[in-house]
């Protein structure tokens, strides 16, 4: 039974809960579903353990925004810090560094626009055939990040390359699954062999990778004068080094990390593949009117490109990239929308029913960059657009992921032409479920834009 004024939800089975009534495969359809019957703030039990789904503008809002620290913890699931004086460090600390790293000045861009130069230089080999992008933009997004946090890159056959990839898309599958959901309710099943653990060796896999780097960083560093993230912690360790309360320390360093890496691979690479389907003349058009002769974009090029920021925009509303945000956890008793909300409660914010809420947008189904223009043809964002979610524990890389799908987008659609093969058949749209919303497979026809 339902504890009294805790949100409404179907009637629960022994053991299992509401978990029959989830698909495995995807349960998004059946959250809508069940959105529909019971209203935008709704309740499932997870075996024993109850969730409260929250959608549309409105619940998230109260929730995420209003009473952002009281919806501020997480579950322990995977790798991201419950809320506490761990995370608050940390969070501050990695907000200024990537800021001081130029996040939104000119280093940043350097890092993505050379990045670019291999993206490109794949794109000119397979000109006149096709190419998967999946593969180019996983390892893309992952290399721009790994420089800003280890300063190197690999090239996109290297198997140390491949092998972070395949675990971080793997993980970005097990993490908000219904096993990935059962772990933080049934302590028990943790002992099982269950597939969900296979995420642990994934992560395992990483640090394997990541701890040598982060030695060598030791090893080879200059105290004062970092060269990227790892180092910048390192100095901050020896400053805190005589503070006992201090939560800074190297294994949380190969964990934070890796948070940063796979946070930042699979969900800009995932945004990105959706996007190649969505190119358009009009934006090539936009971007070579303002480019004229100059041979790269910078990131303040956005302000006189509405067009093309209203279709990245757009796509990314429609890519629909984190559909179930990341989890939250109540950190006191509290309230959303009049109902009563114990603390330690699992919260889903359902980002996917705020990005096509009806009443929210122009247009809500299909692909319309209008959502995001006025009459005059301005740039303007609605309140609904939170691909990056909102409040305390939003997006911590949300001015590195629009710096990156700018200038990617930008860069791209300027030198190439993106085609749907002849003999491909239909696309399907139809996105792979996981933490993160993945488009099936596919291959791509590559034009040299002065060719055609
Ligand atoms: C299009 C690209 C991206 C999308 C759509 C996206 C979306 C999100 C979402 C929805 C959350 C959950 C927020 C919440 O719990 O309320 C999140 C968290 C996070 N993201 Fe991103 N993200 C993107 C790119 C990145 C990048 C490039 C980085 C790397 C710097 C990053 C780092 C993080 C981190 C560290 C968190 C956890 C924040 C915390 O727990 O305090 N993300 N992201």
């Amino acid at each position: 039974r339902r504890p009294k004024n805790f949100p409404p939800g179907p009637s629960t089975l022994p053991m299992l809960g509401n978990l029959h009534n989830l698909s495995l495969d995807n349960p998004l359809r059946d959250f809508e579903r069940l959105r529909k019957k019971y209203g935008n703030v709704y309740s499932l039990y997870l075996g024993s353990k109850p969730m409260v789904m929250l959608c549309g503008v409105q619940a998230i809002k109260e929730a995420l925004v209003n009473k952002g620290l009281e919806f501020a913890g997480r579950p322990r699931t995977l790798i991201l810090a419950d809320y506490g004086p761990k995370w608050k460090e940390h969070r501050r600390f990695a907000l200024t560094t990537l800021r001081n790293f130029g996040l939104g000045k000119q280093s940043m861009e350097d890092r993505i626009l050379g990045e670019l130069q291999y993206i490109i230089a794949d794109l000119e080999n397979s000109i006149g055939s096709t190419l998967c992008p999946q593969v180019m933009f996983h390892n893309a997004s992952s290399n721009i990040i790994c420089q800003v946090l280890f300063g190197m890159r690999f090239d996109y056959n290297n198997w140390t390359m491949k092998e972070i990839v395949r675990c971080f898309t793997e993980n970005a599958k097990l993490a908000n699954g219904p096993w990935a959901m059962l772990y933080d309710s049934v302590p028990m099943i943790r002992h099982l062999p269950l597939p969900f653990n296979k995420a642990f060796t994934n992560i395992a896999i990483c640090q394997g990778i990541a701890v040598p780097w982060i030695n060598d960083h030791k090893k080879t560093r200059v105290p004062g004068q970092p060269r990227d993230f790892v180092d910048c912690y390192l100095d901050e360790m020896e400053k805190r080094r005589k503070d006992p309360s201090t939560t800074f320390s190297e294994d949380v360093l190969s964990m934070y990390s890796l948070d940063l890496h796979f946070a930042g691979t699979d969900t800009t690479s995932n945004t990105l593949l959706t996007a190649a389907f969505c190119s358009s003349e009009r934006c090539q058009e936009e971007i070579d009117r303002v480019l004229e002769e100059r041979d790269k974009a910078c990131f303040e090029d956005r302000h006189n490109m509405p067009y093309v920021q209203a279709v990245i925009h757009e796509m990314q509303r429609v890519a629909n990239t984190v559909p179930l945000s990341v989890f939250h956890n109540t950190t006191k008793d509290t309230e959303v929308m009049g109902y009563t909300i114990p603390k330690g409660t699992l919260i889903i914010p359902n980002l996917s029913s705020v990005l096509s809420e009806e009443g929210q947008w122009k247009f809500t189904h299909g692909f319309h960059p209008e959502n995001f223009l006025n009459d005059q043809g301005d740039f303007v964002k609605p309140e609904a657009f939170m691909p990056f979610s909102a409040g305390p524990r939003m997006c911590l890389g949300e001015g590195l992921a629009r710096m990156e799908l700018f200038l990617i987008t930008v860069t791209l659609l300027r030198k190439f032409r993106f085609i749907w093969p002849e003999d491909a058949g239909e696309p399907d749209y139809t996105p792979v479920y996981g933490v993160t919303l993945t488009p099936k497979p596919y291959r791509m026809k590559v034009q040299l834009r002065e060719a055609s």
